[in-house]
Formats: structure tokens, sequence, C-alpha cells
């Protein structure tokens, strides 16, 4: 199990004073089986809490890779039942699930139509967004063309995978130099479905990062546990390693976000908390600073995925070391991925 004594007490007094102030903030929550309060003793809240990189939050949107089946034949393949106002899942009988759920369900079996995307870059256009965000988009490959064409000029465009390398007669892949052809600017790289699904391994991802970035374009850097390595103490170790990857490839740190995404958190509605959250970016970020550079450290952006909400943004905002979020279901409704676009408000706080 995650225990208090898994962030050694060197790695806490490698933080500097600026990591330390998130960490005092935080008020002593609510006991969780598997979180870490970090032994600090609660400080006065700062006016405005710092954040690290260039000092703007960045917000992704992952639309991910889904079919455009119908939302009630997927449904009925996967022996959903509707009930009033929520749904069980065959098999799952001792679990119903509200509406809201099959909501964001339903949403995932439409996204990947023409008219989905449209209806959601109509909704991006029209919101009102924070100047101090940089705000990316990720959709499914074959949609980025009519995303760019459509999309305001706020919202840049990501890909959500590339090829290793150079192009060249590699059937089915999508190179770096295409990329930046249509104008697309940002690749995920590291996700866990393409880690524990696909099968890539860190220091295939570290040279994909490598030529991504050596062709100008950006990398979100995903890293992140599984479930049984958190519970086995193991969530900064394997972390870190996903990190020293990156680190042996990567030369030019500026255009790199690193995203870390708990595997346990993805898709399942379970949301690290702001302090397991916060603690792993400061883990993170102290490891930056010993193994890459102080610089490195203190302006790379580290933001947070997995089961992000227009619920659950605003605290996971304000921790110190949280500069931003990578986000999957919630990102396919506007009004909820503004929401948490906006959420870098809640970065202020009250004296
Ligand atoms: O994988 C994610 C973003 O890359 C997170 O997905 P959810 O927000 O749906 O949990």
């Amino acid at each position: 199990m995650w225990a208090p004594s898994s962030l050694a007490s060197s790695q806490l007094s490698r933080l500097g004073a600026r990591d330390l102030r998130g960490a005092a903030a935080v008020a002593p929550a609510a006991p969780a089986p598997q979180q870490l309060r970090l032994g600090c003793s609660r400080r006065r809240a700062q006016r405005v809490v710092a954040m690290a990189g260039s000092g703007k939050f960045f917000v992704g949107g992952n639309w991910k890779c889904v079919s455009a089946r119908s939302a009630s034949s997927a449904l009925h393949a996967w022996g959903i039942s509707l009930l009033d106002d929520s749904f069980v899942l065959k098999n799952h009988c001792s679990f119903v699930y509200p509406a809201s759920s099959l909501w964001e369900l339903a949403l995932l079996f439409l996204n990947g139509t023409k008219d989905f995307v449209s209806k959601l870059v109509s909704e991006l256009n029209a919101a009102t967004l924070e100047p101090d965000v940089d705000v990316v988009v990720a959709p499914p490959f074959i949609y980025i063309d009519q995303v760019k064409n459509s999309l305001t000029d706020r919202i840049e465009v990501s890909a959500q995978n590339v090829w290793v390398g150079k192009g060249g007669a590699y059937t089915g892949e999508i190179s770096a130099e295409q990329l930046v052809d249509i104008g697309c600017k940002w690749v995920i790289l590291g996700h866990s479905e393409r880690r524990n699904i696909i099968g890539e391994t860190d220091e295939f991802i570290a040279k994909k990062a490598a030529y991504a970035l050596s062709q100008n374009v950006k990398v979100i850097a995903c890293i992140g546990e599984l479930l049984e390595e958190r519970e086995a103490g193991k969530t900064f170790e394997v972390c870190f390693k996903q990190m020293k990857a990156y680190a042996d490839s990567i030369t030019n740190w500026a255009d790199v976000v690193i995203a870390y995404e708990p595997v346990w958190a993805i898709g399942t509605g379970k949301v690290a908390s702001p302090e397991q959250a916060q603690e792993v970016h400061a883990a993170v970020r102290d490891w930056l600073k010993t193994n890459v550079s102080p610089e490195v450290a203190s302006s790379v952006r580290i933001i947070y995925g997995g089961s992000v909400n227009a619920g659950n943004c605003a605290d996971l905002a304000k921790k110190e070391d949280i500069d931003g979020f990578l986000v999957g279901g919630a990102s396919l409704k506007g009004p909820d991925f503004t929401t948490i676009i906006n959420s870098v408000t809640s970065k202020k706080v009250a004296a």
C-alpha cells in the first residue's frame, strides 16, 4: 500500500522553498486510503499560488479514438440496460451507474463523427477562455484537418501519436513531417493506452519524443503508474523510470509538457485527490532538478490527467505543482472543457 514513508526525507529535503509552499497550503484532507500527506505544518494561504513554467496554465483535450457506431447499438452490444436515471452493465449488476456516466459513455461512442466534431468545435469557438492558459485539443488523425480548418487560432491542435522517426514506407503511420505539414503543433506521447495496450516501451516513446521535437512538434509527454504499482508503493519508481527514458533522449525541454496520468484514474471516474497529484508532481519536479537541471525543473509544466471534470478541476488546480490538465471524457463537452480551462482562476486564493 501507499505509505507515508514512500516519500523519502531526502527527497523532501531537496524540495526548495517554492516547492514546499504548495505542499504547506494543503489542508489536512479527510483520510484517503492511498493518500500521502506531506508532513508540513499548515501555513497562511498565499495571495496567488505560484505556478511553474511560463506562468501559463496548460489544458489539453484528448479526444481519443472511438468508433462512429450509434450510441444505442453500442450500448446494446455492451449489455447495458437503461433504467430511469441510471444504468447497469450486464454481469455487473451490483453497480448502478448514474445517468451522467451514461451520457459520458454515449459521448464517447458518438465522438468519431464529423457532426460531433463540428458541434464541439462550435462550442469551443464560442467559449470565453481565460487569457493565461495554453489550450490544445487532440482529435483523432482523420479529423485534424477538419478541426484545423474550423477551430479558432486561440486553440492549438495536437496529434495523439506520431511515427518514431523520419517518414518513409511505414504503412498506417503518420510522420512528424506530416504533422508539421497540416499545421499540427503538438503530439501526445507515452499515453498509458499506448504503453499498456499497444505495448510501446519507455525507450520507444522517448525516441518518438526526441524525433518529434527535432521537427519542431511539441510534446505532451505522459507518465503514470498502474493501480498495482501504486498499491505496491512503486509510484515514484515507475514515474522516475519513465522520466529517465525521456531525459535520456530529450535535449530541448522548452517544448515539452509532462502529463502525470495515473492509469487507475483514467476513464474510471476515480480522480487522484489534489494531494495525491501534487505529491507526484512535486516529486517529478524534484527528480528533474536532480537529474536534468534546476532550470528545467522550475520551468517545465507538469499537468494532471485522469477523470478531471468540471466539478473537480478547481481543487486540483489550486495545487502549486499542478500546471494544468490533460482531459479525456470531459473534453468532449465544450462547456465542461471550458470550465476546466478557466479553472486557472482558482490558482488565485484569498490572502
Ligand atoms: O487519458 C486521459 C487524457 O489523456 C484522461 O482521460 P479521462 O479524463 O477520460 O479520465
